[in-house]
């Protein structure tokens, strides 16, 4: 596959947007079914289950806690990446929370303290009627009125005109409809507001509150201007719910909830405390700051969730109560791959082409072709992606395709071409470098080149990138020794890495680091590229510019070096497998520990050659090109490491283990 760069037409600044050109010889290649399907002919005859719970895919675990929760109604603190099922799994928990408790919530009137409104809960369902009734006789009582003022004004002026007074009888007249006008019937003051309406909720309520501001959360005031001379909207009829109110006897969700400020998450721990919050004006300028109602009924359960980091920004009293009334859950980003998963995904796919209900089911070979990218997506060989709400995306653009073209069914050709043209920003920002790499022969893959190392990072999820480093020793120019200056956007990273392999070069070069003024350079680098699999690298690239040997330029490489010289695993090795392939690069070296997560897409297949390492010694064997120099330094790695084997072997025959 090639791409073509096309000019966005309607721009002025002519922005240009890389597409994915599709070869027209481009092969498609069937792959190994993944499923024995039976008697299954597409997506459409897989049952979908009703309730949203058992519709969650790969969470066995955390199923099982939230309908646990359900059944105590305790609260839920769900960690995990984005796209998990989280949001899903507290719909799930409100369709199983009884819903025969439900509560509408009334608001009154107060005839003592016209600021203080009452509150009254009744069944669910019954709000409405009372409502209805009372604002029924308030309409009697004005039909009334009207009759009885058109009435009175007809018979002034009636009598005007007999009379000869008709200028006193229209003065009259008027005086009694401004009257009429201001004399509003007391039952029409008195009708209440219906604040929560749960009428006909066949399920507990739902509040997603994701980034709700306090007023919407914890419910508001209006402001009203016409405070004087009774012309003022009733305190009451100003009054609205928040969320949390809505939320009762149902689920609060909060994602991030680590977000809020701590005023309003103290607020809403009081309010999960007292299962009641009174709503006020949320702002101390408006009129509404006046109005305090009675405490509205808010006993919900709530559901807050995010990553990690998320638990930094929330308040400690709030996390203590979720543990102290509820449970800590920590979902998994992928599940085992297993015949048994392998169907679950299967009926994945049927759930979102249903609840699109835009897009055509999915043939056999469409489904093989989605759970090999759930294969790949997980990063694992023996693992399924649960990263879901993406794996749907392109479920969904498949569909697109296949309407385009007219299918009733989608087929594995449509998933394959879906793939091409849904691809993320991360994946667009790595083809367009790899491109500009090439217009601007920034990755040499021929010759060998002294302190040039091609590494392999990963841009957001799972897009690859070759990301060259470079490094230069010059004899340090301080009498304290030499620095360790490490330029671009990943310095720190480069910094560590030099410093922990400082004791490798020492070993391995017979050189000490603090003679030299090292440079690093981390060519072009890009925002969001992650650094820590780069270890390997800078100590490859400093190695050569120390030495003086030349890197083969072919050969690009990853991996996460330790202090004593092991090559640690990293993630993305795909990704960075086939983006060398794209750019020309021949051969690659990564960890032996994630050969097993190497799944290429075919095309890529014969383009690369896979070399495992263990070792540094490993890897600059297979990078340094061949020479004097790379020769002693190889015996001198060689004759190191069986003088370490037996040093640990004599050791261990003159001690035997005492325990
Ligand atoms: N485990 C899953 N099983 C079935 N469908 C899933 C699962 N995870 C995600 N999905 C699909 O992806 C959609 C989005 O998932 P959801 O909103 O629950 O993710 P999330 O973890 O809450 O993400 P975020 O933290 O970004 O809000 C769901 O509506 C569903 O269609």
């Amino acid at each position: 596959m090639k791409f073509e760069e096309q000019e966005s037409i309607d721009d002025s600044s002519k922005e240009t947007v890389l597409k994915p050109e599709i070869e027209e010889n481009e092969a498609f290649e069937k792959i190994e079914p993944m499923l024995d399907y039976g008697n299954i002919k597409s997506s459409k005859d897989i049952e979908v289950p009703p309730l949203l719970i058992d519709q969650v895919i790969g969470h066995e675990e955390s199923i099982e806690t939230i309908k646990k929760a359900a059944k105590q109604r305790r609260n839920i603190l769900l960690i995990g990446d984005p796209g998990v099922g989280k949001s899903m799994l507290a719909k799930g928990m409100a369709q199983i929370l009884p819903h025969e408790s439900l509560e509408d919530i009334l608001i009154y009137p107060n005839v003592e303290d016209n600021n203080h409104p009452l509150i009254r809960s009744v069944p669910a369902g019954e709000g409405k009627k009372i409502v209805k009734a009372t604002k029924g006789s308030a309409k009697n009582h004005e039909e009334k009125k009207t009759l009885i003022t058109t009435f009175v004004i007809a018979a002034i002026v009636v009598i005007g005109f007999m009379y000869g007074r008709i200028l006193e009888a229209i003065i009259a007249a008027a005086l009694i409809l401004l009257i009429s006008i201001q004399i509003k019937p007391k039952n029409n003051n008195m009708s209440p507001k219906l604040l929560v309406n749960n009428e006909d909720k066949r399920f507990a309520p739902f509040m997603d509150a994701t980034g709700a501001h306090a007023g919407a959360l914890l419910g508001d005031v209006r402001h009203d201007p016409y405070q004087s001379g009774g012309l003022g909207t009733p305190a009451h009829e100003r009054v609205e719910s928040g969320m949390i109110h809505k939320a009762n006897k149902g689920v609060l969700y909060i994602d991030e909830i680590g977000t809020m400020t701590m005023k309003t998450q103290q607020e809403l721990l009081s309010a999960m405390q007292e299962k009641k919050y009174a709503i006020t004006g949320q702002s101390e300028n408006s009129s509404g700051a006046m109005v305090r109602s009675q405490a509205v009924p808010c006993d919900f359960v709530l559901v807050a969730s995010g990553n990690l980091q998320v638990l930094e920004g929330m308040h400690i009293a709030m996390r203590s109560r979720i543990r102290g009334y509820g449970y800590e859950v920590f979902m998994k980003d992928s599940m085992e791959d297993t015949p048994e998963n392998r169907k679950k995904l299967v009926r994945f796919v049927a759930q979102e082409v249903k609840n699109d209900g835009r897009i055509p089911h999915f043939a056999p070979d469409a489904l093989d072709e989605i759970i090999l990218e759930a294969k790949r997506r997980s990063g694992k060989q023996d693992a399924l992606t649960l990263k879901l709400r993406d794996l749907g995306g392109l479920v969904r653009s498949s569909g697109d395709v296949a309407i385009e073209k007219g299918a009733d069914l989608v087929t594995a050709e449509h998933v394959i071409e879906a793939k091409k043209f849904s691809r993320t920003l991360e994946q667009q920002i790595a083809d367009r470098s790899i491109k500009q790499r090439k217009e601007y022969s920034m990755v040499h893959p021929e010759g060998g080149r002294v302190g040039l190392v091609n590494g392999l990072a990963v841009i957001g999820d799972r897009s690859g990138i070759v990301s060259p480093i470079a490094a230069e020793a010059a004899p340090a120019q301080s009498k304290e020794g030499g620095k360790i200056i490490a330029t671009g956007k990943l310095g720190e990273i480069a910094n560590e890495s030099v410093q922990n392999v400082s004791a490798l070069i020492k070993k391995y070069t017979n050189k000490d680091i603090s003679d030299y003024d090292i440079h690093v350079q981390f060519i072009q680098t890009y925002d969001g590229v992650e650094g820590d699999s780069a270890s390997v690298s800078i100590a490859t690239a400093v190695i050569s510019a120390v030495e003086d040997i030349p890197i083969d330029q072919t050969v690009a490489l990853t991996g996460s070096l330790n202090v004593r010289g092991d090559v640690m695993p990293i993630g993305g090795a795909t990704a960075k497998i086939e983006a060398a392939a794209e750019s020309g690069i021949k051969k690659v070296l990564i960890p032996k520990s994630n050969m097993k997560d190497v799944m290429l897409e075919k095309k890529y297949e014969d383009m690369i050659e896979i070399v495992p390492t263990e070792t540094l010694s490993d890897v600059l064997e297979n990078i340094l090109i061949s020479g004097s120099k790379k020769d002693r330094l190889i015996e001198k790695m060689r004759n190191l490491s069986s003088k370490v084997a037996s040093k640990v072997s004599k050791s261990q025959i003159e001690k035997p283990a005492t325990n």
